[in-house]
């Protein structure tokens, strides 16, 4: 039986330094206690201006990063080489400088690149050999899924009034249709994404603040970003800056670098 949702944490900075070094000393925190608890860090990462947020991290004490496993919350179907590929964008925001080991790192398989639902298939078998039997849930339990939220409410590839945000069933889903190019995905469904230990969105800059409102202020509204409610014990973070909830009421929480 699901429990309760926590209720999300917001944190708002000034400045993208500041954000950018806050997301990574709490990525680190979170990388540390799954390490000590269960040996690997097993991460979800999406595409959009996120894998650039992640550079505090780089250079960071007290990373492991042979224990870092990374998965995609979404991926489109294209090329790993390619420019909309989120894979080569975090190849080279992020892993480039990082030593993760190559195995360690999941793309898409991109022998099913003109089959969506092979290709789809072949990604939740991915997770799959990852999760089964060792979180074993009925569906993947992510120490951290990081997410972005397009001026829509979308996240992931789960786009307002899409049927997909039905899909209560599937890990990974596959879209043919998505509003934001291109128009081929795949993408985590609401249910792992909601099962993750910990979810957190980065929001920052202007050009947010009026779906921030609304996906805080007005979740009854259901845009997809408000969909996102970890459940039983997770919990979910916002980290933002003070121009993306210049509108927003939602209480904020100051943040403390952890220990
Ligand atoms: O591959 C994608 O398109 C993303 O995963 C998508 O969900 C993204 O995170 C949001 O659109 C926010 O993008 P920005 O951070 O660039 O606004």
């Amino acid at each position: 039986m699901l429990g309760q949702a926590h209720q999300p944490i917001l944190y708002s900075f000034s400045t993208t330094d500041q954000l950018v070094d806050a997301l990574a000393k709490f990525v680190v925190k979170v990388q540390k206690d799954a390490i000590d608890k269960k040996g690997r860090f097993t991460l979800a990462l999406s595409g959009g201006s996120l894998p650039k947020q992640l550079k505090g991290i780089v250079g960071h004490e007290g990373i492991k990063w042979d224990k870092w496993h990374v998965y995609y919350a979404d991926e489109r179907v294209v090329p790993l080489d390619h420019p909309d590929s989120n894979h080569n964008l975090c190849q080279t925001e992020f892993y480039s400088k990082t030593s993760i080991p190559a195995g360690n790192i999941h793309p898409i398989n991109t022998e099913y690149l003109d089959d969506l639902e092979e290709l789809a298939d072949d990604y939740e078998q991915q997770l799959i050999t990852q999760f089964a039997a060792k979180d074993s849930a009925r569906f993947p339990i992510f120490d951290l899924i990081l997410l972005g939220m397009g001026p829509d409410g979308h996240t992931a590839s789960l786009f307002p009034g899409h049927e997909l945000l039905q899909e209560g069933d599937r890990w990974i889903a596959y879209i043919e249709d998505s509003p934001k190019p291109p128009p081929k995905r795949i993408t985590m469904t609401l249910p792992v994404l909601n099962h993750a230990a910990k979810v957190a969105f980065v929001a920052a800059g202007e050009g947010k603040q009026d779906t921030l409102h609304t996906v805080l202020d007005k979740p009854e509204e259901g845009l997809p970003s408000s969909r996102i409610k970890p459940v039983p014990s997770g919990q979910l973070y916002w980290f933002t800056d003070d121009a993306a909830t210049k509108k927003t009421e939602y209480p904020r929480s100051e943040f403390h670098p952890p220990a």
